[in-house]
């Protein structure tokens, strides 16, 4: 019996096209860069989730959040599947603040530091810097630094932007 649990990951986009990234601090990732996002808790939509845990990272309320793909993550020997709801925003308010659990930096895109990220990023973040569809990505680790299976690919879905008041 294979189960799975639904996450959320948000990239923030500055006015000058820069992007936002936290190191997290503790627990799953930890000392690794990326997007801002955890799970989705019952009770929320997919939506809700993303935008409640933008603000318990960085501070930051989006106003609206563009779906931009989704991950599906399976690892060798364990039957749990991570399903990553992948949104970004440029429509935010507030501060960022360095939280419990991470510590913000803009980087500018060519400085995307994706030697200290999870080995998939690099390899579907392109998809997400170029614009156009949803994209949709598979991969298959084997612990958590070697990937043995990956596809990433485009489906026929625009990106959709949903507001979150
Ligand atoms: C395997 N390859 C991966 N590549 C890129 N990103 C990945 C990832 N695997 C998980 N992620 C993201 O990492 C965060 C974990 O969040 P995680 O700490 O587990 O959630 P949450 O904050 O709810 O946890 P606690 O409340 O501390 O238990 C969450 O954004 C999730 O989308």
């Amino acid at each position: 019996m294979s189960s799975r649990k639904v996450l959320t990951l948000t990239l923030v986009r500055n006015s000058v096209g820069d992007i936002l990234l936290g190191l997290k601090k503790r627990g799953f990732g930890e000392g690794k860069w990326n997007g801002f996002g955890g799970k989705v808790e019952p009770g929320e939509s997919i939506l809700q989730g993303a935008a409640r845990e933008l603000t318990e990272e960085c501070g930051l309320k989006a106003h609206s959040l563009t779906k931009v793909g989704l991950l599906d993550f399976d690892f060798i020997d364990d039957p749990m599947r991570l399903e990553v709801h992948v949104f970004c925003t440029s429509d935010y308010s507030g501060t960022v603040i360095e939280t419990e659990e991470m510590k913000p930096k803009w980087y500018k895109v060519e400085d995307i530091p994706f030697h200290e990220m999870w080995l998939d990023d690099p390899i579907w973040f392109s998809w997400y810097l170029k614009g156009g569809p949803q994209f949709k990505g598979y991969f298959l680790y084997k612990g958590l630094d070697k990937i043995v299976e990956q596809e990433v690919k485009s489906t026929d879905v625009p990106r959709e932007t949903t507001s979150c008041t």
